[in-house]
């Protein structure tokens, strides 16, 4: 069984203290992976935190407003890769075989904004025995410089890649919540919570829980977001949270 997960940056960092790894909850999370039946058939993708979105709010980068700005560039994707090997580290201490795999290396946005993300490294470590941590990212973007490229589009991206059986988002809160405040079970249409739905509470340029949402419906797979005392349960084989059951973007 093969597993898509996306640690989100919100949960493995201090997201409003610049640069700040949320050590804590760093090593709950790899944990739980490490003690999981999964093993090695996941793949994971890790956000931006406190590590992407301070640079790139301060350059005004987005997933739709670039830059061409070299300093930006190297700052924003710098402290991503930073973030990154903490994460590789935390997995690395408690005997996952995790290994970097970074975006901005591989992946393009067309004029149109259409990503292209080669996979072809992704499947081959995992089907050598790796567990490849990949992260939000800038992407080179014709016409644009370079944009932010989000970990939930990498999600999107790479569980077909991989025909994952299970796709899992973790972040700060229990799952998509309704004007109440109550997690919502499943959603099959952006409308049906699209009132609902706000960006994040922290610095964020990639439109926090409602572009999460938006991302996941355009999976064909059914993905579930959820916190992170629910990680565990999700790796058991468990739909805690919201599951978002995509149409395939049709
Ligand atoms: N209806 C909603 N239900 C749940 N969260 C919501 C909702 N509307 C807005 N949010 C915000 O979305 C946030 C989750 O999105 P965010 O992008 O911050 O998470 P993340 O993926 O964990 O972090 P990162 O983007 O750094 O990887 C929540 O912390 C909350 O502030
Ligand atoms: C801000 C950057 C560079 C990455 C954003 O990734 P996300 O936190 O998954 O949206």
């Amino acid at each position: 069984m093969t597993v898509v997960l996306k640690l989100g940056g919100s949960v493995i960092t201090e997201k409003d203290e610049p640069e700040t790894v949320d050590r804590a909850a760093l090593s709950a999370a790899v944990s739980a992976i490490a003690e999981s039946a999964v093993g090695d058939d996941i793949v994971l993708v890790h956000g931006g935190g406190s590590f992407g979105h301070h640079h790139a709010a301060e350059y005004g980068v987005s997933t739709t407003a670039g830059t061409h700005d070299v300093a930006g560039v190297q700052a924003i994707h710098g402290a991503m890769c930073r973030l990154n090997d903490a994460v590789v580290d935390a997995l690395t201490e408690q005997g996952v075989p995790a290994v970097p795999v970074h975006p901005f290396s591989a992946a393009t946005r067309d004029a149109d904004g259409d990503l292209s993300l080669p996979t072809g490294q992704v499947t081959t470590l995992l089907e050598e025995g790796f567990v490849p941590v990949l992260h939000g990212d800038l992407v080179a973007h014709a016409g644009a410089g370079a944009t932010v490229l989000s970990g939930d589009e990498l999600v999107v991206e790479l569980a077909p890649a991989v025909d994952a059986d299970r796709v899992g988002v973790c972040s700060t809160v229990s799952g998509v919540l309704d004007e109440d405040g109550a997690v919502v079970d499943s959603i099959e249409s952006f409308e049906a919570v699209a009132a609902a739905l706000g960006g994040s509470d922290a610095t964020d340029v990639s439109g926090g829980m409602a572009g999460k949402v938006r991302a996941l419906l355009a999976l064909s797979a059914p993905a579930v977001v959820f916190g992170p005392d629910a990680l565990p349960a999700f790796l058991a084989g468990e739909s805690p949270g919201t599951t978002i059951a995509g149409d395939g973007g049709d």
